[in-house]
């Protein structure tokens, strides 16, 4: 089917940032459209068989008030594969997360979700102090296009920042391998520790669980609150991280390994309760085995931070059938002019 146009009026916005639109009783999942929108459609994957399809925009009939001219010169059907929302106005991008995180959660009905902006976000722009171009034969360099090796010669990305990442959050810096896991976007690590915080309230004494650490951004904070009296431990896959967490975090123990591993295993010390969870899992979630660990230990709070809505629509649905509920929910919008959203839910016990 690829090739292939329609006219066709553009549905809600869905997971992945594509809206959706019907061809022949078919699901479409479009790029470069609004909601409401009017618009010739492209058809860009897809056979006969397939329940649903994928396509372009490519020509605006009727648009959205929220359509902008895209900042970049390399957006837009069949360009760069980079940005999915650069045709939208920062505030617009905003609301489109909101509706699709707010979707993945629909069962919990009224859920209030705005996305909010990180600290120094302005146009979200210049952003991105880690940016991976495709070094090109001639010496030059591209970006990849959508779902594609294919690669398209690009001067400058207008997403990367300029300088490189800083490595201090709260006058506190840490220290990160080359390569190794670090926010992106350099507002992203003070709004998910203020987030964290705020969600788990640590008191003096008290016993916090940092899974999925990294170099220890949580523990860092989480050990300057529970104080001496108290105490945190850090789980990280990346043995590299996992020392470096400790170096960053002076009085903590970190346990390099699987989370899920690690916590069926039983921790190092008495860690069958702990007070506090911090959970930062990849795209894929906790899932049950981990979430059923976290649940055992009896914690009065737990902090998920989430960079898949609908992985963690999921995970809430198994905190629930353990007793605990989704007590507030905070989003963020750490990667501006594409679709991805983070999320910061806190659980308690019901
Ligand atoms: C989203 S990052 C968060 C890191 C840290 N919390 C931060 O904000 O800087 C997720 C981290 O989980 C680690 N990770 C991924 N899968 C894991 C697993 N199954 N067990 C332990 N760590 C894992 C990755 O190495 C990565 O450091």
């Amino acid at each position: 089917m690829a090739g292939r146009r329609f006219e066709v009026e553009v549905g809600p916005v869905a997971h992945g940032g594509h809206c959706v639109a019907r061809v022949e009783d078919r699901v479409v999942f479009v790029r470069h459209a609004l909601p409401g929108e009017r618009v010739v459609l492209e058809i860009t994957e897809g056979t006969e068989g397939d329940k649903f399809w994928r396509g372009d925009a490519v020509e605006v009939l009727a648009p959205s008030p929220d359509r902008v001219a895209a900042p970049c010169p390399y957006a837009g059907p069949g360009l760069c594969g980079g940005c999915d929302f650069q045709h939208v106005g920062v505030p617009a991008q905003r609301a489109l997360k909101a509706d699709v995180v707010r979707e993945q959660l629909r069962r919990l009905a009224r859920l209030d979700v705005t996305v909010e902006a990180v600290p120094g976000d302005q146009d979200g722009l210049r952003w991105r102090t880690r940016q991976r171009y495709v070094p090109l034969p001639d010496g030059g360099r591209g970006m990849r296009k959508h779902r594609s090796h294919d690669v398209i010669p690009v001067e400058e990305c207008l997403l990367e920042a300029p300088g490189g990442p800083s490595y201090e959050v709260r006058g506190r810096s840490f220290e990160v391998a080359d390569g190794g896991f670090w926010q992106v976007h350099p507002g992203a690590p003070e709004a998910l520790v203020g987030a964290v915080l705020d969600a788990l309230d640590p008191k003096p004494g008290e016993s916090a669980l940092d899974l999925y650490a990294g170099v220890g951004l949580f523990s860092r904070f989480l050990s300057e609150a529970v104080g001496p009296t108290g105490r945190v431990l850090a789980v990280e896959g990346d043995a590299a991280a996992s020392a470096l967490a400790e170096r960053n975090c002076p009085g903590i123990t970190a346990v390099p390994g699987d989370v899920g591993s690690v916590l069926a295993a039983g921790l190092p010390g008495a860690w069958g309760h702990a007070d506090l969870v911090v959970l930062d899992p990849p795209r894929v979630g906790a899932k049950r085995a981990v979430v059923e660990q976290v649940v055992a230990r009896g914690p009065r709070a737990v902090a998920y931070v989430a960079c898949d809505p609908s992985a963690l629509a999921r995970d809430v649905a198994i905190f629930a059938e353990h007793g605990y509920r989704l007590a507030s929910l905070r989003a963020f919008d750490l990667f501006p002019m594409t679709h991805h959203v983070e999320c910061v839910a806190k659980f308690e016990r019901s």
